[in-house]
């Protein structure tokens, strides 16, 4: 397999010229385990760790390597590989570190397309669907919504859910499957491209693994273990992350991205609610919150029906989540710092102490 088939391009290859990477091997990251990863080259997979020296220049977990990353590594005689670096990330997808508040966790990345997927029946919640998309603008992600099940529900149903998501959100195109009958399935195999890579995001059943099972063509989620020897004997296994589909196209499903909490989309506001955007630029007070100020272009199309009231909602409690996790995070740095000032300033102290 070359490079490019898993999603290898130019512009990569033109950052590999010009830093002088030229010595080094390139691969892609499929998978991560405690700080091991395997790197698909094209020669195989190689099982990898980071150098000391990428190790010690990182600031955050962000600068270590991710599923979807595009490394610069080098294969050593034991079968053993170094990676050196990381190469630009065109998008990201992470969360917010459950153990450690204001961290970001990185989840995957290089993803050209997520495919946000919601059941038609039960599982048809719009304010999740927004949720998703604010992910996805904040991640750099092209969204496609995905509404499987609707072998579950009669026509006039699947018209009035098209019809609601119309209302509030624009621009991005929407799938309508089932997984039983496989309605649809020309249509979402249309949207897959070659070389492109693609996630999906939605809640626990609502048919994630089915389609990925049926797109790719193979039972994946039960074979997902592979074992393959390395050039000098050695055997690897991984639970492969990175799948490529029927037609050419790279799916990432790794256990993060089944976990992206809708709570993480703590950017992106901006592009899934560009309407009350937009609006907001005619407020009478620039920091203008929207709740209760006099002169407010957001409650005035609110009050002439011109935006949706739940839609409204969703952004506000949307926007209060993102206020609360930025300052967690500047409360981290300022702390982070703190700390860092006191260790310089003990590490004085005992050298004066020296002499
Ligand atoms: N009727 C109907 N059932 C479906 C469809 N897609 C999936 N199912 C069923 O829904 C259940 C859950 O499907 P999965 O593919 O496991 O869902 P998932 O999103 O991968 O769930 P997690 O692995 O928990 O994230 C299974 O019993 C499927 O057979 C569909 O289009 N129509
Ligand atoms: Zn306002």
């Amino acid at each position: 397999m070359k490079l490019e088939d898993f999603g290898y391009n130019d512009k990569l290859e033109k950052f590999r010229v010009e830093n002088n990477l030229k010595d080094f091997e390139v691969g892609r990251v499929v998978s991560e385990h405690k700080e091991r990863y395997i790197v698909k080259t094209e020669k195989g997979e190689l099982e990898a760790e980071i150098t000391g020296n990428l190790r010690f220049s990182s600031n955050t977990r962000e600068d270590f390597p991710a599923v979807g990353d595009w490394v610069a590594l080098t294969q050593y005689d034991s079968g053993f590989s170094l990676i050196h670096k990381v190469l630009p990330r065109s998008s990201m997808i992470s969360r917010q570190n459950v153990g450690q508040a204001g961290e970001k966790q990185i989840i995957a990345t290089n993803i050209d397309y997520a495919l946000i997927v919601q059941a038609a029946d039960r599982d048809f919640n719009i304010n999740r669907l927004e949720r998703y998309l604010t992910i996805c603008n904040s991640s750099k992600v092209s969204p496609v919504i995905v509404l499987t099940k609707i072998d579950l529900i009669d026509e006039l149903r699947l018209s009035e859910i098209l019809e609601k998501i119309k209302v509030r959100i624009n621009n991005v195109p929407i799938i309508a499957i089932s997984n039983k009958s496989q309605d649809g399935y020309d249509k979402i195999k249309a949207i897959i491209e070659k070389a492109k890579t693609y996630c999906m995001l939605g809640s626990s059943g609502v048919g994630k693994s089915t389609l990925l099972n049926r797109l790719s063509g193979k039972t994946i989620m039960q074979t997902n273990t592979i074992s393959q020897s390395t050039n000098k004997g050695r055997h690897v296994t991984s639970h492969r992350q990175l799948v490529i589909l029927e037609n050419g196209g790279i799916l990432i499903d790794n256990p993060g991205m089944r976990e992206v909490g809708i709570a993480d989309s703590t950017g992106g506001l901006e592009i899934t609610f560009d309407r009350i955007f937009r609006l907001s630029h005619n407020c009478k007070f620039k920091d203008c919150t929207h709740t209760n100020e006099i002169g407010c272009a957001v409650l005035e199309a609110l009050e002439k029906g011109e935006i949706e009231k739940a839609s409204y909602e969703n952004y506000l409690k949307m926007e209060r989540e993102k206020t609360h996790f930025e300052s967690t995070i500047a409360e981290k740095r300022k702390k982070d710092k703190a700390f860092g000032k006191r260790l310089k300033d003990y590490k004085k102290d005992r050298n004066k102490k020296k002499y």
